[in-house]
């Protein structure tokens, strides 16, 4: 997976994706991550890129044309279009399912905005894809790419190892993970479950599915109302949803 970053600071993206799994994903040549600094493409010898916004109002708008230059030199160098995603709070808000589904695609565009926002008649001709990390206001769209580009890159294989991997998909079958323990048994006079110490694996698998839907319904219900509802829709019968009732 390659990802092209237009961002006006390319350190943040150059840090955070060569950090830890992501770096070690980079260096193995399971991913690239491209910074591309928005700011060489101002059409001006101040490097500006920004201007205030026709109608008034606080704050500063991206200039479209070096927004545009960046997109297109992108494509130019990878020798093909790519969808175009623009971080933004108006965008859809990322879930597990559109990452999986980003996660299709060899190559993405990922362009953060400041200020007040991007010129809206370049966003309309280059963007693709409209997503938000969530209902907050962030100071700039580069925390967002960072965050696709850790959950897609999850997905490409060789990124995760086996063990990194075997990790319980969190929001599977829209279900929280199970709590985890690790030595010592006693801590603080707080006991390991002794199920965990069992070695009955098939108790062991059933107690940390009853915990996730405990943990799912009392941390997000709106998640176990959908798991539930769909259990119910598949089985067609509300007493027979496939959900154990708690
Ligand atoms: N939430 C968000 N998900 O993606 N980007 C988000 C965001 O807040 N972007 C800022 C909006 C104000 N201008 C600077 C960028």
């Amino acid at each position: 997976m390659n990802y092209y970053v237009l961002t006006l600071f390319p350190e943040m993206i150059q840090q955070a994706a060569g950090a830890s799994i992501l770096g070690r994903a980079a260096k193995n040549g399971f991913i690239t991550v491209e910074a591309v600094n928005i700011r060489d493409f101002s059409a001006n010898k101040h490097m500006r890129v920004d201007d205030y916004p026709y109608g008034g109002g606080a704050g500063m708008v991206m200039e479209a044309e070096p927004v545009y230059r960046a997109v297109r030199a992108v494509e130019e160098k990878a020798g093909r279009t790519m969808r175009v995603v623009y971080l933004t709070p108006q965008g859809r808000v990322l879930n597990q399912t559109m990452v999986e589904e980003f996660a299709r695609e060899e190559a993405l565009v990922l362009l953060c905005g400041h200020y007040e926002g991007i010129d809206e008649r370049v966003l309309e001709e280059v963007v693709t894809d409209y997503v938000s990390i969530g209902d907050y206001v962030l100071t700039g769209g580069e925390l967002g790419a960072m965050v696709m580009i850790d959950a897609i890159s999850r997905f490409v294989p060789g990124v995760l190892s086996n063990e990194e991997s075997s990790q319980f998909e969190s929001l599977q079958d829209n279900l929280l993970e199970y709590p985890h323990y690790t030595r010592p048994e006693i801590w603080h006079d707080r006991q390991v479950p002794p199920v965990l110490l069992s070695g009955d694996h098939k108790k062991i698998e059933e107690w940390r599915h009853q915990k996730s839907l405990e943990r799912t319904k009392s941390r997000r219900p709106d998640l176990f109302r959908r798991s539930y509802r769909v259990s119910c829709i598949w089985h067609g019968d509300e007493r027979t949803g496939g959900v154990a009732e708690l």
